[in-house]
């Protein structure tokens, strides 16, 4: 006889495959777990955000601002999640936001988060400071969809050296995140004088690089480790970018192109007049500035200002199914997750990675169904009511 835990598996997650029975369900208490795994370095880390944290909880507190009004009788019987968003068919409007030094939770890191991705169908969204490099994670996700996140370095070489190996690995779509050419003042990493990227890790893509390695005198060894970190530091970002310089990257991405970071209404306008395909309303989980507007307040403005111009993505705070109906009843043509899968990944690796993706997609599916809803299209503002 099964336990209730096997039964309940069994009801509702029924033809997702497997979940982690040791994990919890409700994702809101996988942080404190994680919490109880990792190094206090490492929690800081993917938990922090900036400052007193205020922007983060304001991502949470603004999703807990909006409820949903179902409707009855309405044929749900069969139901399609599917999208198609930056070029890319996806069975269920969510993608792994791009996440960097994913070993710090777990040693196979981005490798094992792109075979979870892969085995659910989601798109892996690599980013340039990962642990694992770009054509390692390639090959660890095979036929899995993936996009690459581009942290635009001061070197132009290096950008289009980025570009071509992420082009030629396979990721089809290109995220270009804006919102970090600095880091912020996070006071959890500052108190404990925790950055991975100087310990050398979440530099994969820079040291195994032709064109940095030229710029360090050669490949990374022991004798210019230290310099290489260095010139990692100075060429990370780059604050004097403008809309000007998107150009460059139109010239050097010939597939779609997506702005990550989007807050205000004319900056998505912007994009949309630089060609660009879509733009991700974030504020990168609450980690860049602290007081800056909840993200789920950013995106009806945006949606209404590109509407049918370009595709509107929206990160920051999801950790339900709910949360993505309403992202999406909002506006959103898909969600990224960001800490969710990466608690999944430090409490279970790979599995945990599956096990937080299946959660996520079977709660969205049954919060679509119960709330009268047949397809994602559906959904729309008459989902929801402020509070
Ligand atoms: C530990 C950690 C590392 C991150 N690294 C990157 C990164 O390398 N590139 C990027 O564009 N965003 C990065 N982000 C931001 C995420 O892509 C995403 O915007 C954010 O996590 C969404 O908020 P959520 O964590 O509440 O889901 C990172 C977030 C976390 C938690
Ligand atoms: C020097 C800044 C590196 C930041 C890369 C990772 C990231 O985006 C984060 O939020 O942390």
């Amino acid at each position: 006889m099964s336990s209730p835990a096997d039964f309940q598996n069994e009801i509702y997650l029924r033809g997702l495959g497997d979940v982690v029975p040791e994990l919890p369900t409700d994702l809101t208490r996988l942080e404190a777990l994680a919490g109880r795994r990792l190094s206090a370095a490492a929690f800081g880390y993917a938990a922090g955000a900036a400052g007193t944290e205020a922007t983060a909880r304001a991502n949470r507190e603004a999703f807990d601002r909006w409820r949903i009004v179902p409707r009855m009788l309405r044929d749900v019987a069969e139901r399609d999640l599917s999208v198609r968003v930056l070029g890319t068919p996806m069975p269920a409007p969510v993608a792994l936001a791009p996440v960097g030094v994913q070993s710090i939770f777990h040693p196979d890191g981005e490798r094992a988060a792109a075979r979870a991705a892969a085995a659910v169908g989601l798109p892996y969204v690599l980013s340039t400071a990962s642990s694992y490099s770009i054509e390692e994670v390639a090959q660890a996700n095979g036929d899995g969809p993936r996009w690459y996140q581009l942290y635009w370095p001061k070197d132009r070489e290096l950008a289009v050296s980025f570009l071509e190996r992420a082009a030629a690995a396979g990721y089809t779509a290109l995220v270009v995140t804006l919102d970090t050419f600095a880091l912020a003042w996070r006071p959890r990493d500052l108190d404990q004088a925790y950055l991975p990227f100087l310990r050398g890790i979440g530099v994969a893509n820079y040291f195994s690089d032709p064109v940095f390695q030229k710029a360090v005198g050669g490949p990374v060894t022991d004798a210019n480790r230290d310099a290489a970190i260095l010139h990692w530091a100075a060429n990370f970002g780059n604050p004097s970018l403008t809309w000007d310089d998107l150009e460059f990257l139109r010239e050097h991405w010939h597939g779609p192109i997506a702005l990550k970071g989007i807050q205000h209404p004319d900056d998505a306008r912007r994009a949309v007049d630089a060609g660009m395909d879509g733009v991700i309303v974030s504020n990168h989980g609450g980690r860049q500035i602290d007081g800056a507007v909840a993200s789920l307040d950013a995106l009806p403005p945006v949606v209404e200002a590109v509407r049918d111009q370009a595709e509107v993505l929206f990160d920051s705070g999801v950790r339900t199914g709910a949360d993505i109906a309403k992202a999406l009843a909002l506006g959103a043509q898909a969600v990224l997750v960001g800490r969710s899968f990466v608690y999944g990944l430090a409490l279970g690796g790979e599995a945990g990675v599956t096990h937080v993706l299946r959660c996520l997609l079977a709660e969205l599916d049954l919060t679509l169904m119960l709330s009268g809803h047949a397809r994602i299209a559906d959904l729309g503002p008459d989902l929801l009511v402020g509070t």
